[in-house]
């Protein structure tokens, strides 16, 4: 039986890729396309607005009866009403809005003691892997003798609004895990002296269209080792959130990653 998804944020950038991924796939049926109470979309057919055809589903700001899992890739404040949704119809969701507040993070994590919930700062395959790449590389280079510098570079599309990436802060929390490192910088101006060797910097580039890319630095004395992924469109986040979606099938209630999913743990 395929698996009956709404997509929350549906008239997005993101969400119109969704709505047309989803079309294409015969293990997903489309049965909710939610958006903004106050969204001037509100009444299109989301098939047509995604560029993917009549699919006779229009933007609404109310959910259908039933589904198998929600997707969501709107905007932090959102996040009340959609997991009062999801947790009172006991709905699994897959979670991919960035930017949370903390108290926001504290609901996600509460709700998911309620329902199955998959939430990712990115949905990419490789994203998730090039994490998994990170982890050994910060492992592996934590007690160099040469001291190693480590520095985030992402770069996304001039709409953006949160800064720096929810990935990027992911690659932080892995390599400062690893590495036992613990301070922070965001950019550098003016004099601020030597590098710290315990702080990771965080370097955020917005231009144009890029729909997501990351390098993560370990800079030794001598030699350089850069990881880098990047997105050449959005639907790597939406083939992953579908393969989310139907994962999370059957799956008890819980809080669970990208890692998860793809079997990197
Ligand atoms: N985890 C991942 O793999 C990825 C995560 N993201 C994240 O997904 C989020 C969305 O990105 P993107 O699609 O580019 O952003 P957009 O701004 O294009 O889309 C957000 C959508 O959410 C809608 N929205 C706003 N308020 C509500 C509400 N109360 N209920 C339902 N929908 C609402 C917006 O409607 P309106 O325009 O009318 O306000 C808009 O259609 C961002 O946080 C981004 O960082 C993005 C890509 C990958
Ligand atoms: O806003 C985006 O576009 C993206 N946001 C996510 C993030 O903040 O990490 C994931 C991806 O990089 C695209």
């Amino acid at each position: 039986m395929p698996v009956r998804t709404v997509i929350h944020g549906a008239g997005g950038r993101m969400g119109q890729r969704l709505i047309a991924v989803g079309a294409q796939d015969r293990d997903v049926e489309l049965v909710g396309a939610v958006d903004a109470s106050g969204s001037p979309k509100l009444g299109q057919d989301a098939g047509e607005l995604a560029g993917a055809g009549k699919l006779a589903l229009p933007l609404a700001s109310d959910y259908p009866d039933a589904c198998d899992a929600v997707i969501d890739f709107s905007v932090p404040e959102a996040t009340d009403a959609l997991i009062q949704q999801c947790v009172k119809r006991g709905w699994p969701l897959v979670f991919a809005t960035t930017g949370l507040s903390d108290e926001q993070e504290q609901k996600i994590r509460s709700a998911a003691e309620v329902i199955p919930i998959v939430k990712a700062a990115s949905m990419s395959a490789t994203v998730n892997l090039t994490m998994k790449l990170t982890e050994i590389a910060g492992r592996t280079l934590k007690d160099h003798s040469s001291g190693v510098d480590v520095e985030i570079i992402e770069r996304h599309h001039r709409y953006k609004e949160d800064s720096p990436s929810g990935t990027a802060l992911a690659f932080g929390k892995i390599v400062g895990d690893a590495m036992g490192l613990s301070g922070t910088t965001h950019g550098r101006s003016g004099r601020p002296g030597q590098r710290p060797r315990d702080e990771i910097g965080y370097h955020a580039v917005r231009t144009g269209d890029n729909p997501g890319e990351h390098t993560i630095i370990f800079g030794l004395l001598g030699e350089t080792i850069e990881l880098r992924v990047a997105a050449s469109n959005r639907d790597c986040y939406a083939t992953g959130a579908f393969t989310a979606a139907k994962w999370l099938q059957g799956k008890p209630a819980g809080l669970y990653d990208m890692q998860d999913v793809l079997g990197l743990r």
